[in-house]
């Protein structure tokens, strides 16, 4: 288990002679075994956030510490596992194989293969475990993707809007068996979006970004699994203020 401390984090791209500064000055401290969800207007940084947290790209200045748990005892720590928006599969290996390919370093076949399997039946994939990446949904794909990264299994699980380019009912799908992942294992997950419904629904916690600033931190204090009633729709009012600088008045007050 692991949770990140983010201080004065900074990052910055140079194009030409302009110097865009996608992230400024981030502290945020994301807790061991929470769910959290970034939402935000397009470029405002939630994807450079995620690629500083798993090693992708370097930060420009300032600090980005995992904190393990005392009771962590796993001789490899595996910190960060992570979901892109296309599934990114192997097109030459079957769901099955793909999503035994970051356990290729396991000598025992019979732990892979339970593994496997585990991951395969939760994500309700068992019947295709032999097809080949051509031959299944996106909605498919992205759950051998999700399976995939649950087999690393590792301590914190990046998705970089995993579900965007699926279909409204499938990706209601997967939204209700993250929440079931995460009920089961607690794993810190750090979730990015568009989709302030898709935050409420998911997040403990959504973080709003705006222009490489965090804007808001809201808490949800709404119990798994969610329906969307009267505070739902008001902490989504909110959220969309603080995203887009406007006041309204809610239509929905409690
Ligand atoms: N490799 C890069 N080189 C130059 N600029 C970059 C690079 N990556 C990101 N940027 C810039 O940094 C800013 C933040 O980009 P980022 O992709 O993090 O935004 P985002 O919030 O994830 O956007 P979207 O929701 O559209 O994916 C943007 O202005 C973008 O143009």
């Amino acid at each position: 288990m692991a949770g990140i401390k983010l201080s004065n984090l900074s990052k910055q791209f140079s194009i030409g002679a302009e110097t865009i500064h996608a992230l400024k000055n981030i502290d945020l401290h994301i807790l061991d075994g929470s769910f959290t969800t970034i939402v935000g207007k397009s470029g405002c940084g939630k994807t450079t956030l995620l690629r500083l947290l798993s090693g992708l790209e370097k930060q420009s200045a300032g600090e980005i510490e995992f904190t393990f748990t005392n009771n962590d005892n796993r001789a490899e720590k595996r910190p960060v596992g992570i979901v892109f928006q296309e599934s990114r599969l192997f097109p030459w290996l079957t769901v099955k194989e793909n999503m035994a390919f970051p356990l290729f370093k396991l000598k025992n076949k019979l732990e892979i293969e339970k593994t496997v399997d585990k991951y395969l039946h939760i994500m309700g994939l068992k019947k295709f475990k032999d097809a080949y990446p051509s031959q299944i949904s996106g909605g498919m794909a992205q759950r051998t993707a999700v399976g995939r990264t649950l087999c690393y299994n590792p301590d914190i699980i990046l998705m970089d809007e995993p579900f965007a380019a699926l279909d409204y009912f499938t990706r209601k799908n997967l939204q209700e068996e993250m929440v079931n992942i995460f009920l089961a294992q607690h794993k810190t997950i750090v979730f990015v979006t568009h989709n302030v419904e898709e935050a409420v629904y998911l997040g403990e916690k959504v973080i709003v970004f705006n222009e490489g600033e965090v804007v808001m931190e809201r808490s949800v204090p709404l119990s798994y699994p969610r329906q969307s009633g009267v505070e739902f729709i008001n902490i989504q009012e909110e959220i969309l203020n603080a995203i887009t600088g406007k006041q309204t008045q809610s239509l929905y007050t409690l």
